[in-house]
This record gives structure tokens, sequence and C-alpha cells, in this order.
């Protein structure tokens, strides 16, 4: 295992069930997961295996009532956000981390205007430090976020509603939203995957670029490897709500071990040729009766009875590289 130091997020060995009729559908079970200060971590998996709601435990925007968590710790700088109160959360949201959702529509108020939106989010963070906060200090702060993310003519666009833009246009003022009160950490989930993938790919680029120049640690969820392999220095790979495997993204690449990690990767279309890219056959569990041992053991060609009896843990295969699989055990 690595050294501990300069750990931003530490998700320890996290459980997360939502209360449905005929029981709980036991999502996270045992979510593990470090992301150091300035790192850019990827976490990849099919729909439905358990990103978002991991993510969203972080800021403490699961839906209230409808979850439990009955295990687990998650420590930002050393606290435990799930023993914060509501003012420490608050906090966090204003000034530690934000979420950049992946439909921007979504994302904004369409009564407010861009400006009045992007204010607040100044406005709030500002509050925190200082006791009265100027307007003038508020327009000057706007504009610099939505200039950062190369919107056009940035002034007018504090007096546009969000119906007035293009997708393209919304998702960089959530982006502007996300960056504009220097927080230590954005959790980007899917950003732009709701638009066109011209668009899509320059949302990304953008993300990257600002990241890079502001040193911020970013969580980005995503379905796709590929995007991951641009994006992130280290990826982990979720199944079924289980961490499977995790590695530096250049060991990733170079030698996934998961059988799971190899069949995402063999399902990422090639244009050299080679046909059409092969899927995962079978599907995500049902999470009201997840199976025993490892989640993903009914779909697993390798599987054996051990498999099917205890949950593998993660093991340490190279430095830093780690799998949740018996296979790698061997
Ligand atoms: N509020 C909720 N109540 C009940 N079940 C939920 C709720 N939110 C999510 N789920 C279920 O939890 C599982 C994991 O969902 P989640 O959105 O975290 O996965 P994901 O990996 O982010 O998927 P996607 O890539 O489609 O966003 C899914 O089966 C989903 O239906």
């Amino acid at each position: 295992m690595e050294a501990k130091e300069n750990v931003l997020l530490d998700i320890k060995d996290l459980h997360i069930w939502y209360r449905v009729y005929g029981g709980y559908l036991k999502v996270l079970n045992g979510v593990n997961l470090i992301l150091r200060e300035g790192e850019r971590v990827g976490l990849v998996g099919e729909a439905g295996c358990g990103k978002t709601t991991t993510m969203k435990s972080i800021l403490q925007i699961l839906p209230p009532g409808d979850f439990l968590i009955p295990k687990g710790e998650i420590y930002y700088k050393g606290k435990d956000i799930l023993k914060m109160n509501s003012s420490e959360i608050q906090r966090l949201r204003s000034r530690e981390i934000a979420m950049i959702f992946q439909d921007p529509t979504a994302a904004l108020n369409p009564v407010f205007t861009v400006g009045t939106q992007i204010g607040d989010v100044i406005k709030y963070s500002i509050a925190l430090e200082e006791k009265k906060v100027h307007k003038e200090k508020i327009k000057i702060l706007s504009v610099k976020a939505l200039k950062e993310v190369s919107l056009p003519d940035p002034e007018r666009m504090l007096v546009n509603y969000p119906f007035q833009l293009s997708g393209g246009m919304r998702q960089r003022v959530c982006i502007a939203m996300a960056i504009s009160s220097n927080r230590n950490l954005l959790i980007a989930d899917e950003p732009g995957t709701s638009l066109d993938v011209t668009i899509q790919d320059q949302i990304l680029r953008l993300l990257k670029e600002i990241v890079e120049k502001k040193g911020t640690s970013i969580i980005l969820i995503t379905h796709s490897l590929g995007v991951a392999r641009e994006m992130t220095d280290r990826i982990y790979v979720m199944y079924a709500g289980t961490i499977v495997e995790t590695a530096l993204t250049k060991d990733l690449f170079r030698n996934p071990v998961h059988p799971y990690t190899k069949g995402l990767l063999a399902s990422v279309p090639k244009l050299s040729g080679g046909g059409i890219a092969k899927g995962i056959p079978g599907r995500i569990p049902d999470y009201l009766n997840p199976p025993q041992g490892c989640r993903f053991q009914p779909r697993c060609q390798h599987a054996t009875c051990s498999c099917a009896e205890n949950p593998p843990q993660l093991f340490e295969v190279e430095k830093g590289h780690l799998v949740a699989c018996y296979l790698a055990q061997r």
C-alpha cells in the first residue's frame, strides 16, 4: 500500500442501502477510495453500479429518508463527513467540494439569471469568511469565473437566463459555478454526456485544463475507460457497489487484472477495425438480493466455488495496484 500522506478524501468500507417497497436495495457494499491532494481520479463502471450514490454521499445530498448507511466512514481532511454537524456540512459544500452534474439543464434554475445563480454561490462562500459581502466584488468574481470557462462576453452572460444559452454554454456555466470559489475538490458526474460528443469533448478538455492550472483535485465519474485514460492519474473500477480494481491509470491499461476491468476494456469500440466491441454478458445483480460472495461471480467465466461463498478483499498485485479477485491471489 502507498503512504497515506496528502490524503484529501478517504472513503472506508462504505455501505449504502436504499429503502424500497419489499426491503432494502443493498447498493454500496464496502467502497474504499482514497484521493490525494491535486490528484485526478476516475470512478468507472457500468450504469447502476453505484458511482453517483458514492459521490452524493460525500456531499450528503442523497434523498433524505430514502437511504441508510449501515457501515462506513468518509474522511475529508481527516474528519468524518458522516459525523459532521449541519454548519460543517454547509461549509464543506460552500468552500471545499463542488459537484458538476451530467445534465446542466436540470442543474440550473430556469427562473433565475446566470448572474444571480453564480452570484449566490460566490456570496455564500464569501459570507463564511467576511461579514459584509459587496455586490461589486461578487460581480467581479462572477465575470472572472465565466472568463475562466471561456464563455464569450461574460458581462452580458450574467443577465441571460439558462434557456437563452446552448447546452454547452450551460455546462460551462455549471463549471464556472463549481470553480468560482476555489474549491479543493471537484466531483464531475459524467459532465457533458447529455450533450453531443464534440461538445462533450470540449467540456472534458476544459475541465482538464482548469484542474491542471489550479491544481484542484477531481473525481471524474464516467462509463468510459477511454475518457478516464485521457483525464486521470488513477482509476477506481466499480462493480455493483464494490471497488474491484484500482491502479495508476497507466498501470491499469498496461496490466488489467480483474475480469470485469478486462470486460470493460474489451467493450471500448475500436476505430482500427476488429469488428464490433464485445460487451460483458449478463447484467448488474438485483440489489434486493445480491449474490453472497463476489458480486461479479454470476457473470464471470473464471468463477470458482470460493467466489460464490465469500467476497474477495482488495489484494495488492503490484505497488499501488489492488484487485478484489481470487484469481489475482493465485
Ligand atoms: N433514491 C433512490 N432510491 C432507490 N434506489 C436508488 C435511488 N438512487 C439510486 N438508486 C439505485 O441505486 C443503484 C445505483 O445507482 P447510481 O445512480 O448510484 O449508479 P451509477 O453507477 O451512478 O449509474 P449511472 O451511471 O446510470 O448514473 C441503481 O440500481 C439505482 O436504481
